[in-house]
């Protein structure tokens, strides 16, 4: 299917991003190639939310992650966080990064809890001497993400959903007000997706900001408040209720979504006219009742209900 993408000015943060959680204003990245990676994003996500980050291949979730961690600059724009600048909030160590499992060198001889200490870093002195309070942080991290028994081993040994539960452990040793989530579920059991699910609600109890780049679409609405559709710039953002419904998956996903209608004998037995639609890029899918496209999975909070069912 050849859907063409409509040019759309860049939704502008309202009101509820002043003061707290994550603000994006008009950011713009260009690499040293010249390749602008990011041009003119804005959004904004409270604390206490999750916010899914969602586009294709090479839209630049990774580049705006790497935007809020200050690995990359921005040429124009700005990013706050907890309502300081970037520099601020991660000298005062606010925000943690779990990383897409192709960024991190899994030859690196490193034990599972060295990893998890690197954590406690910006929570120590120079000369990187653990404390007590380090150990303890590492210890509870470890047991929170289940790992505790594999901490003496070698990070290249474990399976992929055990690295993504050990990179989880180093940002809750580090204490991150803010998480910032590459991928999470890349390469993870459903038994494993469930579990990083449960940690990441539990943890926006606790008032943190999440903001989680996932191809996996079916799980979104599962669990994710807020959502950013993005595709070089931000295409729509707001509450997954309103924001990812099947006409915005569609402009941030042109052709590459699969899309099927299941209707007729294909779906019931009897004369029942209602239809199906699923949507995927090849993860876990998306599903949706008839052809506007209401979803079935159950969105993350209860006043998100309230605005699906005033559609
Ligand atoms: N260091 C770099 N130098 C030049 N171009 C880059 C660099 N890193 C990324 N890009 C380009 O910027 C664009 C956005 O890349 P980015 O990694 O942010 O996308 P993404 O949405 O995270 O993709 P994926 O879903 O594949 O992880 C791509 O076209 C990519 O080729």
């Amino acid at each position: 299917m050849n859907l063409q993408v409509k040019a759309r000015p860049s939704p502008r943060p309202g009101p509820e991003g002043d003061g707290g959680g994550i603000r994006v204003c008009g950011a713009t990245v260009t690499y040293r190639n010249g390749h602008r990676a990011l041009r003119d994003a804005s959004f904004a996500i409270p604390t206490g939310t999750i916010a899914a980050l969602v586009g294709v291949n090479g839209s630049g979730k990774s580049t705006l992650f790497k935007a809020i961690m200050g690995f990359v600059r921005l040429a124009k724009g700005d990013i706050t966080v907890l309502g300081l600048t970037v520099p601020q909030a991660l000298k005062k160590n606010l925000v943690a990064y779990v990383p897409q499992a192709e960024e991190v060198d899994w030859n690196f001889p490193v034990l599972v809890e060295d990893v998890v200490m690197m954590g406690r870093y910006g929570h120590m002195n120079m000369l990187r001497m653990p404390k007590k309070a380090d150990h303890e942080a590492v210890e509870a991290a470890l047991a929170r993400v289940g790992m505790s028994d594999f901490r003496k081993r070698q990070i290249g040994e474990l399976s992929g959903g055990q690295k993504k539960r050990v990179f989880l452990a180093r940002a809750l040793a580090q204490d991150g007000r803010v998480i910032l989530l590459d991928e999470p579920f890349t390469g993870v059991d459903v038994k494993t997706e469930d579990a990083i699910i449960r940690l990441l609600v539990a943890l926006r109890e606790e008032g943190r900001v999440m903001l989680v780049s996932t191809h996996n679409l079916g799980s979104v609405p599962e669990f994710c408040d807020r959502t950013i559709l993005l595709k070089n710039t931000v295409l729509a953002y707001g509450p997954t209720a309103t924001t990812f419904t099947r006409e915005n998956l569609e402009l941030a996903f042109g052709g590459v979504l699969r899309h099927f209608v299941l209707g007729g004998e294909s779906l019931h037995d009897d004369a029942d006219p209602r239809q199906l639609s699923v949507i995927s890029d090849d993860e876990r899918p998306l599903v949706m009742y008839g052809a506007r496209g209401r979803m079935v999975t159950q969105p993350a909070k209860p006043e998100t209900d309230a605005e699906a069912d005033s559609e």
